[in-house]
């Protein structure tokens, strides 16, 4: 069950004039945007354009040169600990243990957020269709599996926005279908999610866009 703001009109998550800078280029300038219960926000751009180092910056793993983070209408400063604890992060590297299985990473992702129930993981594994796979370890699976396994905790996690960078990557058709239905489900029942993928989300209802960038 996704924690629920207070009923208020702000915005969950607000970004006001953002700058970041890496390796003393400037990525990005002036960059703002209001994440809304219920949106879902693409980001998009060429490669290089800074997605990824939004999404860290997001997430507290990259600092930003200029601009603030709100969360409900506070600056994060203000509300720190409760902002982290109101987001999960998906990376590229997807934070899976190559010699632990997937329920046992499962297992350590969900202790994170004080969840202990076994069979719920079990069932999040046969959600992503890892059926079979619970107990190998991570480092015998294919690419898409480890995705999967990664994925499994959109299944059952309680944070309210998610930032997931390349969340499709390796993903087969199926997969790809059972995770766009998770981020449905989640914005339908009051979350909101970010994410940068390359491909076409077209089937992804209340999807706004922002643009990273310049098209080479
Ligand atoms: N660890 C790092 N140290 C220094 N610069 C970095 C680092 N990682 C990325 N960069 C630089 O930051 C810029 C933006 O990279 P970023 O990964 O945010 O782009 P992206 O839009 O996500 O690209 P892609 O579509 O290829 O995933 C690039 O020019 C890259 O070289």
């Amino acid at each position: 069950m996704i924690k629920t703001p207070a009923k208020s009109t702000a915005a969950l998550l607000t970004a006001h004039k953002l700058a970041c800078e890496r390796d003393e280029r400037r990525l990005f300038n002036d960059l703002s945007f209001n994440l809304y219960a219920g949106e879902l926000l693409q980001l998009e751009g060429p490669n290089g354009a800074g997605k990824t180092s939004l999404m860290r910056l997001l997430a507290g793993l990259l600092p930003f040169s200029e601009g603030e983070i709100l969360w409900q209408g506070q600056n994060i400063d203000a509300c720190r600990e409760y902002f982290y604890q109101s987001i999960l992060f998906i990376g590229h590297l997807a934070g899976i243990k190559a010699e632990l299985s997937p329920l046992e990473n499962l297992t350590w992702f969900a202790a994170l957020e004080g969840i202990h129930d076994e069979t719920l993981l079990e069932q999040a594994l046969w959600q992503v269709g890892l059926a079979g796979y619970e107990d190998h370890p991570c480092h015998q699976l294919s690419a898409g599996q480890k995705r999967r396994a990664a994925l499994a905790r959109l299944t059952f996690t309680q944070r309210l926005v998610w930032l997931l960078d390349e969340p499709f990557t390796a993903l087969d058709k199926n997969a790809v279908a059972a995770i766009e239905n998770l981020l449905i489900a989640h914005s339908q029942a009051g979350g909101a999610v970010i994410l940068t993928s390359h491909h076409a989300l077209e089937a992804l209802p209340n999807l706004k866009k922002l643009s990273l960038g310049e098209e080479l």
